[in-house]
């Protein structure tokens, strides 16, 4: 089965992932897994997964006898301790030790049950927090991280070089993608521990719903940002697992960003708020600025397709439908 992506005729290349592929996605109900599972499923694969409430993959065993049992042509690791700004600071224990045991766990399990092809999902966040814009994937390990990310980052630049590694010593076609912040349905809108646009489409809608002559919002305002919607993101995953297979990491994002304080202006048209927009500065900002440079996946033929307005609204009206449920 072929995609329908632009770029060049799918048919002329040959697919890495042959037609009607078993791939196990880790973590599908996740906003991530979740999204790859309908494009895997709407190309013609056949998708496993297994929910953690029967599978921890922490469990290096567990996992490893799983993989076994179903032998997958290929494995997309979109399972991770996952959060916003606030989770990452919080939390760092958390978010280095499950992310390293869940990849330790999957990608070892992977390769020994034979698993052909392996697409692990890292993060823009493993670049330096001061790294040249738009950002080139050469920028791995030149620099100091960002604070409120850095145990995590960590976690998955180790998820990178594990990948690697499988590829240098076993010549294992396992390849990395390193998405931007990602959004879009199936997203978490928990407001403590979410990344910024679910809980901006949130703060904003209750505050029209109460009535609220002002919000706050988190830091300055001023940090940019790029957003692509998870089903650019899970395009872009089937692409590379059709056609990339080289042990440099590809960026996955849509090559523009916008200030937090934009971003809010365009919520808030979306969500109709009229009121007051205020800045808690005593919140952190995270990092200034982390634009992908997507020229090694666009050459592949990739081109994102939701404006982020448009995406906006949709999950908006997503959300609603969720909590009307
Ligand atoms: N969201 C974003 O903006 C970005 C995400 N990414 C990367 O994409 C990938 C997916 O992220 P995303 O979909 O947003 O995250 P989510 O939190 O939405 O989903 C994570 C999934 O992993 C599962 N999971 C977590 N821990 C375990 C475990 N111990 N055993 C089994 N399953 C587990 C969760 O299961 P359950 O449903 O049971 O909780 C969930 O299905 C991650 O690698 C992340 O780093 C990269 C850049 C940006
Ligand atoms: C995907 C990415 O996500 C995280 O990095 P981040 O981009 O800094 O995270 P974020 O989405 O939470 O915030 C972006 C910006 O938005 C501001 N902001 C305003 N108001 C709210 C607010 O209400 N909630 C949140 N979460 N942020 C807010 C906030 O202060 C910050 O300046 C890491 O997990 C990192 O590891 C990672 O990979």
């Amino acid at each position: 089965m072929t995609t329908d992506l632009p770029g060049p005729p799918r048919e002329r290349v040959p697919s890495l992932l042959r037609p009607g592929a078993r791939v196990f996605v880790a973590g599908h109900r996740g906003l991530v897994g979740s999204a790859v599972v309908r494009r895997l499923t709407a190309d013609g694969h056949e998708v496993v997964t297994r929910g953690r409430d029967r599978l921890d993959l922490r469990d290096a065993e567990r996992t490893a006898a799983f993989l076994r049992g179903i032998r997958p042509d290929a494995v997309v690791l979109a399972a991770a301790r996952v959060g916003g700004i606030m989770a990452n600071s919080t939390y760092p224990v958390q978010f280095i030790e499950d992310n390293l045991r869940i990849q330790l766990s999957v990608i070892a399990g992977a390769h020994a049950a034979g698993t052909e092809r392996l697409l692990f999902l890292g993060s823009s966040c493993i670049y330096p927090k001061h790294a040249p814009q738009p950002i080139p994937e050469s920028a791995l390990l030149t620099g100091p991280l960002e604070p409120t990310n850095e145990a995590y980052a960590l976690a998955k630049i180790a998820g990178i070089v594990q990948t690697q590694s499988y590829r240098r010593q076993y010549g294992a076609s396992y390849i990395s993608a390193m998405p931007t912040n990602l959004y879009g349905p199936g997203d978490s809108f928990d407001l403590e521990t979410s990344h910024v646009l679910p809980a901006l489409i949130r703060r904003f809608h209750e505050a029209r719903e109460s009535g609220a002559p002002a919000l706050t919002l988190w830091g300055s305002g001023n940090p940019r940002r790029e957003f692509l919607h998870v089903d650019d993101l899970a395009a872009a995953c089937v692409l590379l697992l059709e056609r990339y297979d080289d042990d440099a990491p590809v960026n996955v994002g849509c090559g523009d960003d916008l200030t937090i304080r934009e971003l809010a202006a365009m919520v808030a048209d979306v969500t109709a708020y009229q009121g007051e927009t205020r800045w808690d500065t005593g919140k952190p900002d995270g990092t200034p600025r982390k634009l992908l440079d997507v020229s090694r996946l666009t050459s592949l033929g990739f081109a994102p397709r939701i404006p982020l307005k448009e995406g906006i609204a949709e999950t908006y009206s997503w959300w609603l439908r969720q909590r009307a449920a």
